[in-house]
């Protein structure tokens, strides 16, 4: 700064010769060589004066961090703007699947909320999909991908997913949504494939799917089929089709751990003929599948291995720990404690699970001068947290260099009873808990060592229980209500 100011006064000082100046001799016509330095020096001499470079430097860097994180800007909903000329350019086009029926009838709607369009520098959009798209973390996730730019399909069967999850994209060309369990193959030309689908919860385990084309499978539990099955043929056509895929494994994984914090080069201690080995062994199957896809066919995978996660759009009644508790509490039901409530969990808001908590601050300010700029419909503030905080962990993994595991989950480690107390504090002081028999094999402790993901992925979980419960409870509380209504 003190520089600048003393260059200014300088050549303040300085006579800068103009071509209006009138030579005091008749001089020989300025050559071109001679005239440019001058005219530079006499631009230069503008932009120094009163600290105007420092302005128009501000000015770009705002304006380029403006497009580089929000590269779309808002159209009107009827008919094609000018803008949407360079987004046809510019968005791939989805073959569509033969052997699967989207949803509305056919091929994805076009126009509709689909208001934003990409402008300005960005990287160049990818074709996604997401199995499990309409579930919790998959709805969260296509959240993500779609807000910065992707097209995405998903895959859903409905059997824990829901359209609500993702009716907010219905309308956006770069959004389709199709009926299909992936236990059936699919064609699809997409250049990602991030593989979630699966029930999660051990109380949907055991459940009999009644439904199967090869009949010798129709007895396997949706687990177990849908992680081997599944598995097998979306590396089948990220194969065919040379796409990079992700498997979304679980700390289940580990089993009843022996060791404590779990690493990812601890090979677990799981019963492979107990009720919930059709989910830890599954998902065991789904990532040797996957390495030998990836060392047998070249295929380029990515594994997470995902901890317990909590947050806004789970299932009310999906039977897992944080949404039992807050779902009983909020109904002024008593808090279902299994077996002794000693055993440990680690939990994680599904904002870490695809967050980059670096640009957080930054994006979330842009984001809210965005909407009054661009007439963008009114979001609450938990909309718009969400929408920037999605799935980075996820993405971060599908878009870096390593193959994994990964754990993601949050280091935090809470005793089932010490979770009521949280849920006490935050949703109603006057819950009570009650005792159940615990479960089959219900790991006694869990809690992930992350130093992998925060040297590799540059990741880390931030949000605490404390900090996060209450945005799933504001969640909860709306959708127990206009379910009561
Ligand atoms: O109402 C309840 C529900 C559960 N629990 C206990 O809470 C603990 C956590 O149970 P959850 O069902 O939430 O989750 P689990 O850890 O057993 O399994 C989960 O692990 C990681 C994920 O991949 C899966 O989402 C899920 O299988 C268990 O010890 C269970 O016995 C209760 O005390 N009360």
């Amino acid at each position: 700064m003190k520089q600048l100011h003393k260059q200014s006064s300088l050549n303040q000082n300085q006579q800068i010769p103009t071509y209006a100046a009138k030579p005091a001799k008749p001089q020989a016509r300025p050559s071109s060589a001679s005239s440019s330095p001058s005219f530079l020096r006499a631009a230069a001499g503008y932009l120094l004066r009163e600290q105007r470079l420092l302005f128009v430097l501000a000015g770009a860097v705002i304006a380029s961090t403006f497009f580089l994180l929000h590269p779309y800007y808002h159209s009107s909903t009827s008919g094609l703007q000018p803008s949407d000329h360079l987004a046809h350019r510019l968005l791939p086009t989805f073959r569509h699947p033969s052997s699967a029926s989207s949803f509305g009838g056919g091929d994805a709607t076009i126009g509709g909320s689909g208001k934003r369009v990409p402008v300005g520098l960005k990287k160049p959009s990818k074709r996604v999909v997401v199995t499990g798209g309409a579930g919790f973390v998959g709805s969260h996730l296509v959240d993500k991908l779609l807000a910065r730019g992707d097209s995405v399909i998903v895959i859903d069967n409905f059997f824990t997913g829901r359209k609500e999850n993702v009716v907010h994209h219905f309308g956006n060309p770069r959004f389709e949504l199709i009926r299909h369990d992936v236990v059936e193959p699919i064609l699809l030309e997409v250049d990602e494939i991030y593989h979630l689908a699966c029930p999660a919860s051990p109380v949907h385990y055991n459940k009999d799917d009644s439904f199967c084309f090869i009949d010798c499978f129709k007895f396997l539990t949706i687990e177990y089929k849908t992680n081997v099955m599944g598995t097998l043929n979306m590396l089948g056509l990220a194969k065919r089709i040379g796409a990079r895929f992700l498997l979304t494994s679980t700390s289940e994984v580990y089993g009843d751990p022996l060791e404590h914090p779990q690493k990812e080069t601890y090979w677990g201690h799981v019963n492979p003929i107990g009720v919930r080995s059709c989910y830890d062994e599954g998902k065991r199957t789904a990532e040797t599948l996957t390495m030998d896809y990836h060392r047998g066919a070249e295929v380029e995978v990515r594994i997470a291995r995902i901890f317990n996660t909590y947050g806004p759009r789970m299932c009310l009644d999906d039977g897992r720990v944080v949404s039992n508790f807050v779902a009983q509490a909020l109904r002024k039901e008593p808090m279902t404690v299994y077996g002794d409530g000693k055993q440990t969990r680690s939990f994680q808001y599904v904002s870490d699970l695809v967050l980059n908590h670096v640009l957080v601050p930054f994006i979330f300010t842009i984001d809210l001068i965005y909407p009054f700029i661009f007439e963008l419909p009114e979001r609450t503030s938990d909309d718009r947290y969400m929408k920037i905080c999605q799935v980075d962990g996820l993405v971060a993994l599908m878009e870096g260099e390593h193959m994994g595991p990964f754990n993601l989950g949050n280091p935090g480690e809470f005793t089932m009873l010490e979770l009521a107390e949280v849920v006490k504090e935050v949703v109603d002081p006057s819950a009570t808990i009650e005792f159940r028999p615990n479960t089959a094999d219900d790991p006694h402790m869990r809690k992930p060592d992350i130093s992998k993901a925060k040297e590799q992925l540059n990741w880390e979980p931030k949000v605490t229980l404390r900090e996060g419960l209450p945005r799933m409870v504001t969640d909860f509380s709306k959708r127990i209500l206009s379910a009561e209504k």
